[in-house]
């Protein structure tokens, strides 16, 4: 079986911008994939691509092995929310739904259902003028949901939600992931998808950095760096860094060192007096395990000249 999404060699430029360069990724059927990068690093073009809103330079995006415009019955297949501003402010929620299932071939009975999914059942009948952003956020999920796709494509999803709306679109994608279905999800920041995506697909300047699973990418981060916790911080820090160790304050009473195995650190720690609770191996945040895959100056940061 092809997988629902499929990006192959695919390249974009806008006159002497290169957006996308010659990125290739999966998106796998029941995971939640994060789609990682920069502002300006090519997440929307690509998305656009596969959803054939933008044509490819060469390369090829394929949906269940087929292009976008050869689905018969898109809506079925792959839901979108990319804009959720794009929406006619004078149109009810309603209204906006049901123009998009009449133009997809679908059901008008599903409106109602999709609009109970999303939480806006009292504001159907609203002008989107009226809407709040979260609230446009759930318009453009109840959009994307309609066909009751198996696959499916959000731009920045938490994007100026409240705290409440973050949680709520993070349960959804996970109970939208456990029932089978793909998700790419996009946001320029990791540590936003630390609780949601299973995999990431990590981006600079167009390019692919890594394609690879949440544990993987933070236990390479993690790789032979250890935590050293102690209340006499600038002695440890000392002894440590003579040691060989390269040490960096983590926060509180918390070190952190690299180049220096525990048992090491525990010897020169006890050998220099230093008072200290606990040597453990390190365990990276995906934010930080995020910074060190974009910390090349030369990839890092937005799309730049062909
Ligand atoms: N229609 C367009 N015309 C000209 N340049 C464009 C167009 N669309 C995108 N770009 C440029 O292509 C590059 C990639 O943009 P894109 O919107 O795909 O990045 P992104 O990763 O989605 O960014 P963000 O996180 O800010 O949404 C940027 O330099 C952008 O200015």
């Amino acid at each position: 079986m092809r997988p629902p999404i499929e990006v192959r060699e695919l390249c974009k430029s806008f006159g002497a911008i290169t957006a996308v360069r010659d990125l290739s990724f999966t998106v796998p059927p029941g995971r939640v994939t994060g789609f990682v990068g920069p502002n300006g690093s090519g997440k929307s073009t690509t998305m656009r691509m596969i959803l054939a809103l933008d044509r490819p330079d060469s390369g090829v995006a394929l949906v269940a092995g087929r292009h976008y415009r050869t689905l018969r019955t898109p809506l079925r297949e792959i839901g979108a929310l990319l804009d959720s501003s794009a929406v006619h402010p004078g149109r009810r929620a309603r209204d906006h739904l049901l123009w998009m299932a009449h133009a997809g071939g679908l059901p008008a009975s599903r409106v109602d259902e999709v609009l109970g999914l999303v939480g806006l059942a009292e504001a159907a009948r609203r002008p989107a003028g009226e809407f709040s952003h979260g609230m446009l956020q759930r318009l453009g999920i109840a959009g994307a949901l309609l066909g009751d796709p198996a696959t499916l494509i959000l731009d920045e999803p938490t994007n100026g939600l409240d705290p409440e709306g973050v949680v709520w679109v993070r349960e959804l994608l996970r109970s939208l992931a456990a029932e089978g279905r793909a998700l790419l999800v996009s946001s320029h920041l990791m540590g936003e998808l630390e609780d949601t995506a299973d995999r990431v697909v990590v981006i600079a300047r167009g390019r692919l950095l890594a394609e690879t699973t949440v544990e993987d990418l933070v236990a390479r981060a993690s790789d032979g760096r250890i935590t050293v916790r102690t209340g006499q911080r600038e002695q440890a820090i000392g002894v440590l860094a003579r040691a060989g160790g390269t040490v960096v304050a983590t926060g509180g009473e918390q070190l952190t060192v690299s180049g220096l195995p525990s048992e090491r650190a525990t010897e020169v720690l006890t050998e220099g007096a230093v008072s200290f609770s606990g040597v453990r191996p390190h365990r990276a945040s995906l934010e930080e395990a995020y910074m060190e895959l974009t910390r090349d100056p030369v990839v890092n940061g937005s799309a730049g000249e062909a």
